[in-house]
């Protein structure tokens, strides 16, 4: 990765006070007690920091083992392991220095303190050493995104789909796109070049024409699959039901433990309680709800109407009922609906249902799970393909969709120059997802997103 993040520089430093000239320290391993915890300091400073704290500077991308003193009295604050990383082949992009300590609370905020009491040096932003990686050009935008979907993914596929995102996947279609359209420019350009032979000029236009045809359809194609987007926020699925149904039960019997409260009292749930499941390694998020009635009480209205919107708003409707009394779900429309039959050790479904279950005895749950399992992989892909994950994505892909329809909608009346100008805006529109161009608006907002000291 070269050009597209350095050339970024001034943007990304002057618009909202980001300055990559500060030295930033922080602790970079997840807070409380653990075997290992790792400080990483980043910037001009960093070697000072490593010497003051270390002693001399080891080999580059050598762990030494070392005692570290503190600076002002050169007492003894921990011993562990030293790593020197030369900028510009750093994780940053600058000099970066690594002190691996014991992971208590005290070790790690003594020796944190230390490096941030050396001149220059101060605590770093959340995100801040991914967005000084993306400004030294050492990954892209959505190389970034995928590297936070890659410390939030909770299961398998996420972690698959967020792992090729971070190494370029993305990236890589979307400059394939360009690199299409840049071709489709090259041949209105080389028309105009030819401008006297008009039979060059013409089949020119018209392979043009086919390629931004077929380039439009491919990006249509990418907005309407919503697999990978949908990936990182896992598969909804919402219970609903009658009161008394078992849906607390369910969501129980799926989570494995006592998430909800249940009791033969009619109307016990009032909130929404999800659950996040790994279900084979799709994540599936289950959601329990208040029982479908028209409630006197105000508490439990409101459980009613939070019930209503969660189903509304869900991928799949679980839909759970006394075998012995089938009810009519309610009209949701464009959501999918499972009718569920509960406590068929009590009496035998009547009416036609999706699953007969009893959560009481476990009979039919594991054919449940397993449909629901393959359900989700079918709504979300299993993490191998590659698409749009987030609505900037989808915003970005959109933007240059219409570009490109309104291109072809004029196509014929539309003279050379002016046809290689409307394709040029959207090739750089395009750059916007792998941040080539104008995203100093977004970057607070994505790096934001990370933890201190990543
Ligand atoms: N026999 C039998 N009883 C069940 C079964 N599933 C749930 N129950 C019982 O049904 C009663 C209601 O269960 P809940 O899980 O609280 O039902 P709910 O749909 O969450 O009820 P609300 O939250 O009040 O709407 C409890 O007494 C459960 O033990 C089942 O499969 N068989
Ligand atoms: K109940
Ligand atoms: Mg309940």
């Amino acid at each position: 990765m070269s050009g597209p993040g350095r050339s970024l520089q001034n943007l990304a430093t002057d618009g909202d006070g980001f300055k990559p000239r500060d030295t930033i320290a922080a602790v970079s391993t997840a807070p409380g007690k653990a075997a290992i915890a790792v400080i990483r300091i980043s910037g001009p400073a960093a070697c000072a920091c490593l010497t003051t704290i270390a002693g001399a500077v080891p080999e580059p991308r050598r762990a030494v083992f070392r005692a570290f003193r503190n600076p002002r009295d050169g007492s003894l604050l921990d011993r562990g392991l030293a790593l020197w990383f030369p900028g510009p082949a750093s994780a940053t992009g600058e000099d970066l220095a690594e002190l691996h300590v014991h992971g208590g609370r005290a070790v790690t905020a003594a020796v944190l303190d230390a490096a941030l009491s050396v001149a220059g040096v101060r605590l770093a932003e959340p995100g801040e050493f991914t967005r000084r990686a993306f400004v030294a050009g050492r990954m892209d935008l959505a190389e970034a995104e995928g590297l936070a979907d890659l410390l939030a993914a909770e299961t398998e596929a996420q972690r698959r789909q967020a792992l090729l995102q971070s190494e370029g996947a993305l990236s890589a279609v979307v400059e394939r796109w360009r690199e299409r359209l840049v071709a489709a420019m090259a041949l209105i350009e080389a028309g105009i070049d030819f401008s006297d032979e008009e039979d060059v000029t013409h089949a020119a236009r018209a392979e043009a024409r086919r390629e931004v045809e077929a380039l439009a359809g491919d990006i249509a194609g990418a907005i309407a699959d919503r697999r990978a987007e949908r990936m990182r926020e896992g598969f909804q699925v919402a219970i609903l039901g009658r009161p008394n149904a078992g849906k607390s039960s369910l969501l129980n019997a799926l989570a494995q433990r006592e998430v909800a409260i249940v009791t033969e009292a009619a109307g016990t749930t009032r909130d929404v309680l999800e659950v996040h499941l790994d279900l084979d390694g799709i994540p599936v998020t289950v959601a329990d709800t208040a029982g479908l009635r028209d409630a006197s009480d105000l508490a439990e209205q409101e459980g009613v109407r939070r019930a209503e919107a969660r189903a509304a708003a869900a991928d799949l409707v679980l839909w759970l009922d006394d075998a012995a009394s089938p009810a009519e779900p309610p009209p949701l429309e464009a959501v999918r609906i499972w009718r569920i039959a509960n406590k068929i050790d009590l009496a035998d479904a009547t009416g036609a249902v999706d699953h007969r279950i009893s959560v009481r005895t476990g009979e039919g749950l594991a054919t449940l799970v397993a449909t629901l399992a393959e359900a989700g992989r079918e709504a979300l892909g299993a993490g191998e393909d590659v698409g749009l994950t987030r609505a900037r994505h989808r915003d970005a892909a959109r933007a240059v969709h219409d570009q490109l329809a309104g291109a072809l909608a004029g196509w014929d009346a539309t003279p050379d120059e002016l046809l290689a100008e409307q394709l040029r805006a959207a090739a750089t529109e395009l750059g916007r997802i792998t941040g080539r161009i104008g995203v100093e608006d977004v970057l607070g907002a994505i790096f934001s997103s990370f933890c201190i000291g990543k």
